[in-house]
Protein backbone atom coordinates (compact mmCIF):
# COMPACT_ATOMS: atom_id res chain seq x y z
CA UNK A 1 0.00 0.00 0.00
CA UNK A 2 1.16 3.29 -0.75
CA UNK A 3 0.87 6.10 1.64
CA UNK A 4 1.19 9.39 0.39
CA UNK A 5 1.08 12.85 3.36
CA UNK A 6 -0.64 15.87 1.74
CA UNK A 7 0.31 19.40 3.02
CA UNK A 8 -1.19 22.59 2.94
CA UNK A 9 2.02 25.25 3.00
CA UNK A 10 2.52 27.45 6.09
CA UNK A 11 0.35 30.86 6.56
CA UNK A 12 1.70 33.31 4.05
CA UNK A 13 1.37 37.16 4.37
CA UNK A 14 -1.66 37.45 1.87
CA UNK A 15 -3.48 34.50 4.02
CA UNK A 16 -3.37 37.11 6.91
CA UNK A 17 -4.42 39.93 5.43
CA UNK A 18 -7.10 38.16 3.85
CA UNK A 19 -5.88 38.63 0.03
CA UNK A 20 -6.63 36.21 -2.53
CA UNK A 21 -3.48 34.76 -3.68
CA UNK A 22 -4.56 31.74 -6.60
CA UNK A 23 -0.88 31.31 -8.14
CA UNK A 24 0.31 34.65 -7.03
CA UNK A 25 2.40 34.48 -4.75
CA UNK A 26 3.45 36.14 -1.00
CA UNK A 27 6.04 34.62 1.24
CA UNK A 28 5.42 33.08 4.68
CA UNK A 29 5.13 35.40 7.82
CA UNK A 30 7.29 33.95 11.00
CA UNK A 31 4.07 32.01 11.84
CA UNK A 32 4.00 29.88 8.78
CA UNK A 33 7.43 29.13 9.01
CA UNK A 34 7.29 27.86 12.97
CA UNK A 35 4.31 26.22 11.38
CA UNK A 36 6.19 24.31 8.86
CA UNK A 37 9.02 22.91 11.32
CA UNK A 38 6.79 21.30 13.48
CA UNK A 39 5.28 19.71 10.36
CA UNK A 40 9.20 18.60 9.99
CA UNK A 41 9.24 17.23 13.63
CA UNK A 42 5.34 15.47 13.31
CA UNK A 43 6.51 13.38 10.02
CA UNK A 44 10.85 13.05 10.88
CA UNK A 45 10.37 9.90 12.15
CA UNK A 46 7.46 8.61 9.00
CA UNK A 47 10.51 7.41 6.62
CA UNK A 48 9.36 10.09 3.95
CA UNK A 49 11.24 9.08 0.84
CA UNK A 50 10.09 12.42 -1.43
CA UNK A 51 9.03 15.92 -1.18
CA UNK A 52 7.14 17.01 -4.27
CA UNK A 53 5.83 20.40 -3.99
CA UNK A 54 3.77 22.85 -5.94
CA UNK A 55 6.55 25.30 -8.16
CA UNK A 56 5.19 29.06 -5.84
CA UNK A 57 7.01 30.26 -3.45
CA UNK A 58 5.38 29.67 -0.75
CA UNK A 59 5.38 26.10 -1.06
CA UNK A 60 8.63 25.38 -1.76
CA UNK A 61 9.83 27.35 1.16
CA UNK A 62 7.35 24.96 3.18
CA UNK A 63 8.81 22.20 1.23
CA UNK A 64 12.56 23.38 2.23
CA UNK A 65 11.81 23.03 5.67
CA UNK A 66 10.11 19.68 6.21
CA UNK A 67 13.17 18.54 3.91
CA UNK A 68 15.54 19.69 6.37
CA UNK A 69 13.90 17.44 8.99
CA UNK A 70 13.14 14.42 6.93
CA UNK A 71 16.89 14.65 5.10
CA UNK A 72 15.33 14.03 1.39
CA UNK A 73 15.26 16.55 -1.60
CA UNK A 74 12.71 18.59 -2.87
CA UNK A 75 10.78 17.97 -6.15
CA UNK A 76 9.12 20.67 -8.04
CA UNK A 77 5.60 19.70 -9.69
CA UNK A 78 3.65 22.70 -11.16
CA UNK A 79 0.37 20.34 -11.41
CA UNK A 80 0.60 21.00 -7.71
CA UNK A 81 -0.52 24.65 -8.04
CA UNK A 82 -3.11 26.59 -6.50
CA UNK A 83 -6.42 27.04 -8.50
CA UNK A 84 -5.38 29.91 -10.98
CA UNK A 85 -8.19 32.38 -9.86
CA UNK A 86 -7.83 34.71 -12.66
CA UNK A 87 -8.43 38.49 -12.35
CA UNK A 88 -9.44 37.71 -8.78
CA UNK A 89 -5.65 37.27 -7.90
CA UNK A 90 -3.80 39.51 -5.50
CA UNK A 91 -7.28 41.04 -4.14
CA UNK A 92 -8.75 41.81 -0.38
CA UNK A 93 -11.57 39.53 -0.05
CA UNK A 94 -13.58 42.19 1.27
CA UNK A 95 -12.80 44.72 -1.50
CA UNK A 96 -14.92 42.51 -3.78
CA UNK A 97 -17.89 43.78 -5.72
CA UNK A 98 -20.91 41.90 -6.22
CA UNK A 99 -20.11 40.61 -9.29
CA UNK A 100 -17.00 39.61 -8.59
CA UNK A 101 -17.99 37.60 -5.34
CA UNK A 102 -20.39 36.06 -7.47
CA UNK A 103 -17.48 34.83 -9.81
CA UNK A 104 -15.84 33.64 -6.91
CA UNK A 105 -18.75 32.25 -5.25
CA UNK A 106 -19.85 29.65 -8.84
CA UNK A 107 -16.84 27.79 -7.63
CA UNK A 108 -18.30 27.67 -4.27
CA UNK A 109 -21.64 26.63 -5.08
CA UNK A 110 -20.62 23.75 -7.34
CA UNK A 111 -20.47 24.83 -11.30
CA UNK A 112 -17.64 22.58 -12.43
CA UNK A 113 -16.85 24.35 -15.61
CA UNK A 114 -17.21 28.10 -13.57
CA UNK A 115 -14.04 30.07 -13.61
CA UNK A 116 -13.04 33.32 -12.51
CA UNK A 117 -12.19 35.07 -16.06
CA UNK A 118 -8.54 34.74 -16.82
CA UNK A 119 -8.89 31.39 -13.88
CA UNK A 120 -9.24 27.37 -14.24
CA UNK A 121 -12.39 25.69 -13.46
CA UNK A 122 -12.49 23.22 -10.26
CA UNK A 123 -12.49 20.77 -13.33
CA UNK A 124 -9.16 21.47 -14.73
CA UNK A 125 -8.15 21.71 -11.25
CA UNK A 126 -9.54 18.70 -10.47
CA UNK A 127 -7.78 16.94 -12.97
CA UNK A 128 -4.50 18.17 -12.71
CA UNK A 129 -3.85 17.14 -9.03
CA UNK A 130 -5.30 13.39 -9.76
CA UNK A 131 -2.42 13.54 -12.21
CA UNK A 132 0.01 14.36 -9.85
CA UNK A 133 -0.82 12.04 -7.14
CA UNK A 134 -0.83 9.03 -10.01
CA UNK A 135 2.94 9.70 -10.73
CA UNK A 136 3.21 8.76 -7.27
CA UNK A 137 2.26 5.54 -8.34
CA UNK A 138 5.54 5.72 -10.44
CA UNK A 139 8.10 5.71 -7.68
CA UNK A 140 10.04 2.83 -6.80
CA UNK A 141 8.52 0.20 -4.35
CA UNK A 142 8.88 1.03 -0.61
CA UNK A 143 8.23 5.27 -1.12
CA UNK A 144 6.53 7.54 1.22
CA UNK A 145 6.01 10.84 -1.06
CA UNK A 146 4.75 14.22 1.07
CA UNK A 147 3.10 16.11 -1.64
CA UNK A 148 2.61 20.50 -0.47
CA UNK A 149 0.04 22.02 -1.92
CA UNK A 150 -2.47 24.51 -1.42
CA UNK A 151 -6.14 24.96 0.00
CA UNK A 152 -8.28 24.70 -2.50
CA UNK A 153 -6.07 22.64 -4.41
CA UNK A 154 -5.70 19.59 -1.91
CA UNK A 155 -9.56 19.89 -0.65
CA UNK A 156 -10.21 19.56 -4.37
CA UNK A 157 -8.56 16.57 -4.26
CA UNK A 158 -9.58 14.67 -1.23
CA UNK A 159 -12.93 15.56 -2.16
CA UNK A 160 -12.91 13.80 -5.36
CA UNK A 161 -10.85 11.13 -3.89
CA UNK A 162 -14.03 10.53 -1.51
CA UNK A 163 -16.64 10.81 -4.62
CA UNK A 164 -17.91 14.38 -3.87
CA UNK A 165 -17.58 17.23 -6.41
CA UNK A 166 -14.42 19.29 -6.60
CA UNK A 167 -16.43 21.88 -5.26
CA UNK A 168 -17.41 19.90 -1.98
CA UNK A 169 -13.62 21.16 -0.95
CA UNK A 170 -15.12 24.78 0.74
CA UNK A 171 -17.19 21.75 3.37
CA UNK A 172 -13.37 20.77 4.28
CA UNK A 173 -11.37 22.58 6.54
CA UNK A 174 -7.23 22.80 4.93
CA UNK A 175 -6.08 25.02 7.66
CA UNK A 176 -2.54 26.14 6.90
CA UNK A 177 0.44 22.97 7.62
CA UNK A 178 -2.68 21.28 8.38
CA UNK A 179 -1.62 16.89 7.27
CA UNK A 180 -3.63 15.00 5.52
CA UNK A 181 -3.03 11.25 4.19
CA UNK A 182 -4.30 8.95 1.43
CA UNK A 183 -3.67 5.85 0.41
CA UNK A 184 -3.71 3.44 -2.79
CA UNK A 185 -4.36 0.37 -1.60
CA UNK A 186 -5.66 -3.24 -3.45
CA UNK A 187 -8.37 -4.90 -1.41
CA UNK A 188 -10.71 -7.31 -1.89
CA UNK A 189 -13.05 -6.08 0.56
CA UNK A 190 -12.56 -2.47 0.62
CA UNK A 191 -12.40 0.00 -1.93
CA UNK A 192 -9.92 -0.25 -4.41
CA UNK A 193 -7.68 2.54 -5.36
CA UNK A 194 -7.07 5.88 -3.07
CA UNK A 195 -8.67 6.02 0.30
CA UNK A 196 -8.61 9.06 2.42
CA UNK A 197 -7.08 8.53 5.77
CA UNK A 198 -6.65 11.47 7.06
CA UNK A 199 -7.93 14.92 6.31
CA UNK A 200 -6.85 18.45 7.88
CA UNK A 201 -5.21 17.10 11.34
CA UNK A 202 -3.40 20.38 12.80
CA UNK A 203 -2.63 18.11 15.99
CA UNK A 204 1.33 18.71 15.39
CA UNK A 205 0.65 22.90 15.57
CA UNK A 206 1.41 24.96 18.36
CA UNK A 207 -1.26 27.42 17.58
CA UNK A 208 -4.41 27.54 15.61
CA UNK A 209 -3.76 28.09 12.15
CA UNK A 210 -6.05 30.95 11.49
CA UNK A 211 -6.94 31.56 7.45
CA UNK A 212 -10.01 33.54 6.60
CA UNK A 213 -10.04 32.33 3.11
CA UNK A 214 -10.37 28.78 4.49
CA UNK A 215 -13.28 29.09 7.04
O1 LIG B 1 -5.99 32.49 -1.46
C1 LIG B 1 -6.22 31.51 -2.16
O2 LIG B 1 -5.94 31.45 -3.36
C2 LIG B 1 -6.83 30.27 -1.54
O3 LIG B 1 -8.01 30.49 -0.97
C3 LIG B 1 -5.90 29.65 -0.54
O4 LIG B 1 -4.74 29.35 -1.18
P1 LIG B 1 -3.43 28.92 -0.38
O5 LIG B 1 -3.66 27.56 0.18
O6 LIG B 1 -2.35 28.95 -1.40
O7 LIG B 1 -3.26 29.90 0.73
Amino acid sequence: MLQVYLVRHGETQWNAERRIQGQSDSPLTQKGEDQAKQVGDRVRSLGITHIITSDLGRTRRTAEIIADACGCEVIADPRLRELNMGVLEQRHIDTLTAEEEAWRRQLVNGTPDGRIPEGESMQELSERMHSALQSCLELPPGSRPLLVSHGIALGCLVSTILGLPAYAERRLRLRNCSISRVDHQQSAWLASGWVVETAGDVSHLDAPALDELQR
